[in-house]
């Protein structure tokens, strides 16, 4: 087993003590074992609708779904690939806006387990510590590969990363494509959905909530 970072634990403990983790029950299976398991019962799916699972295209088919969700799509439910956190004092006592827009946001509808395709835009207001950039695109990546809804996942961000900078002064916003509304159901190709959670100054200063959505849109 790895051991997990103690940003993980903290991100993880802040989640739960904020009712904002995904809901998830341990069942103790290794990675090996979840890839194994869902090969098995993605074989049965494909068998059901009648696939012929001898065809050269079709037989690798479950082994990449299993490889895919565990691995690359639902790597985020594993607290052991919480990226790595660089935090450097303010020495150069930053005390405007940083904001990051246009984050690649890529995630998966838990409701239907079809692609949610949009940007982040994360701003924070740095008080003692400054954040490594890439890692905000990263703590955004993590939480995305899992099965979410769009609310949820905007609000995983600013905890994080309130947790991470220990300061409440963060705002999320993300503006996404759900292909469960796109691909099938209502088929509605055009509609984008924006989900935005603001933390301290963000909430409560209007000027600060403005600067930071004239940059989102
Ligand atoms: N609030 C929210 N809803 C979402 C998100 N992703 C998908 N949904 C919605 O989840 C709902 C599930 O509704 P159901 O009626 O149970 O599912 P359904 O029969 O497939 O519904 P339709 O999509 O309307 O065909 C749908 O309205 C989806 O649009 C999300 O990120 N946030
Ligand atoms: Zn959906």
């Amino acid at each position: 087993m790895t051991a997990l970072s103690d940003e993980a634990i903290r991100v993880r403990s802040a989640l739960e003590a904020r009712g904002l983790e995904t809901p998830m029950r341990s069942n103790n299976l290794t990675t090996a074992q979840q890839q194994e398991q869902i090969t098995g019962l993605m074989t049965q799916v494909m068998d059901v609708l009648g696939l012929d699972l001898e065809d050269d295209s079709l037989a690798e088919t479950p082994q990449r779904i299993a490889k895919m969700y565990v691995r690359e799509i639902f790597s985020g439910l594993d607290y052991t690939q919480f990226p790595k956190i660089t935090l450097i004092d303010n020495k150069m006592k930053v005390d405007e806006m940083v904001q990051v827009r246009d984050i690649t946001m890529t995630s998966t509808c838990e409701h239907h387990f079809v692609t949610i395709d949009g940007t982040a835009t994360v701003a924070y207001i740095p008080r003692g510590k400054v954040i490594g950039l890439s890692k905000i695109n990263r703590i955004v990546q993590f939480f995305a590969r899992r099965p979410q809804v769009q609310e949820r996942l905007t609000q995983q961000v600013l905890l994080a990363l309130q947790t991470l900078l220990e300061s409440d002064d963060v705002a999320v916003s993300i503006t996404a494509t759900h292909y469960c509304v796109k691909a099938r159901g209502v088929m509605d190709a055009t509609s984008t959905t924006t989900t935005t959670s603001l933390g301290g100054i963000f909430k409560s200063r209007q000027e600060t909530r403005q600067e930071f959505l004239r940059g989102v849109r």
